[in-house]
């Protein structure tokens, strides 16, 4: 018999000091004892978001204000499929209560990593940690490069690919080494490891190329551990090599038409909700984007935009 398959809204709720609501599922549930963002099942025809806003009225006492898109997931358990709508619930009124009895308490989002979450709640908390734009670097001389590094960082930047193709292995090290040490708070993410002797740390992660993800095995996978590992995904299949490896996040690309490579075929917004809808962990898109069409990009499941031209001060 087919496994069935469940369609739900959570919300992730922010209080003012940016706290973040957990409640405890009762023990005799799916999923029982562990911790949840409240929400629940969609009755039949209803949309997501109307789900949300009667779950946690029901489950809470309160009612939303204002919310946005986080992420969309699929998570096969044994017993059962979920598919998460999983927003983020920026206003509401009302104070929010046990209303049917759960214990719930406000967590500093640094704190999440102490509760334990159903399995499909993975994605979830990694979605909450990255930032709505993903910098990348344009490949300048490496003067103009720290020059507009500093200008991003002051507006804001706070995960950045280091991307410069035309600098030789040893010289990217180098410049790699000086921009962690210079910008600590910054999660930066690093080109190919097996070239470079830098460890992934905290701040510290990888990006993969299209290629070096296909050949990527789960040793290699779990040596990168201990920091983000992130990979640039152009179709299904990549998506779904990302997701078998349990990459952190990944760019699409080119959602539409660029300048930079005007001889590969964009895959189109459809083709990119597509593909976001498949890929369980946070999408960046990336090409041709203004950095105006995030909300776009959000209603439609990605994490983002992620860019060079489009955000880099002096990137032309
Ligand atoms: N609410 C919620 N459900 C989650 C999360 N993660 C997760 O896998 N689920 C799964 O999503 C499914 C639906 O959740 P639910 O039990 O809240 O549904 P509900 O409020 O409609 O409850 P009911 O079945 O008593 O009417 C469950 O199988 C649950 O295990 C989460 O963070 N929050
Ligand atoms: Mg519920």
């Amino acid at each position: 018999m087919a496994k069935p398959e469940v369609q739900v809204a959570v919300g992730v709720i922010r209080n003012a000091q940016q706290q973040v609501l957990l409640a405890l599922r009762p023990s005799n549930k799916h999923q029982g004892g562990l911790w949840e963002f409240p929400g629940g099942k969609l009755d039949p025809g209803e949309e997501a978001i109307d789900a949300l806003k009667r779950e946690l009225y029901e489950e809470l006492s309160i009612t939303v204000t204002q919310c946005e898109p986080l992420i969309n997931l699929r998570y096969h358990y044994p017993d059962l499929t979920v598919v998460l709508a999983v927003w983020q619930v920026t206003g509401f009124t009302g104070e929010a209560v046990g209303a049917e009895g759960q214990p719930i308490r406000w967590v500093e989002p640094s704190q999440l990593q102490d509760y334990s979450f159903p399995a499909a709640n993975q994605p979830i908390l990694r979605a909450l940690q990255l930032p709505r734009q993903y910098w990348i670097t344009p490949d300048l001389p490496v003067a103009q490069l720290l020059e507009g590094l500093a200008v991003a960082i002051e507006r804001g930047a706070a995960l950045i690919q280091l991307r410069v193709p035309s600098l030789a292995i040893a010289d990217y090290q180098a410049l790699a080494q000086q921009v962690i040490a210079r910008w600590p708070t910054v999660q930066w993410m690093l080109k190919h490891p097996e070239q470079l002797t830098i460890a992934p740390s905290a701040n510290v992660g990888f990006h993969l190329t299209a290629t070096e993800l296909l050949q990527l095995t789960p040793a290699q996978r779990a040596s990168l551990a201990g920091g983000w590992l992130a990979a640039s995904c152009h179709n299904l299949i990549e998506v779904e090599q990302a997701q078998q490896l349990q990459v952190d996040f990944i760019t699409l690309s080119p959602v539409a038409p660029t300048a930079s490579h005007p001889e590969q075929a964009a895959l189109g917004w459809s083709q990119a909700t597509h593909l976001t809808a498949q890929a369980n962990c946070p999408v960046y898109w990336l090409g041709g984007l203004a950095p105006t069409q995030q909300v776009e990009v959000l209603i439609d499941g990605g994490q983002g935009i992620a860019a060079i031209r489009g955000f880099w001060p002096n990137a032309l």
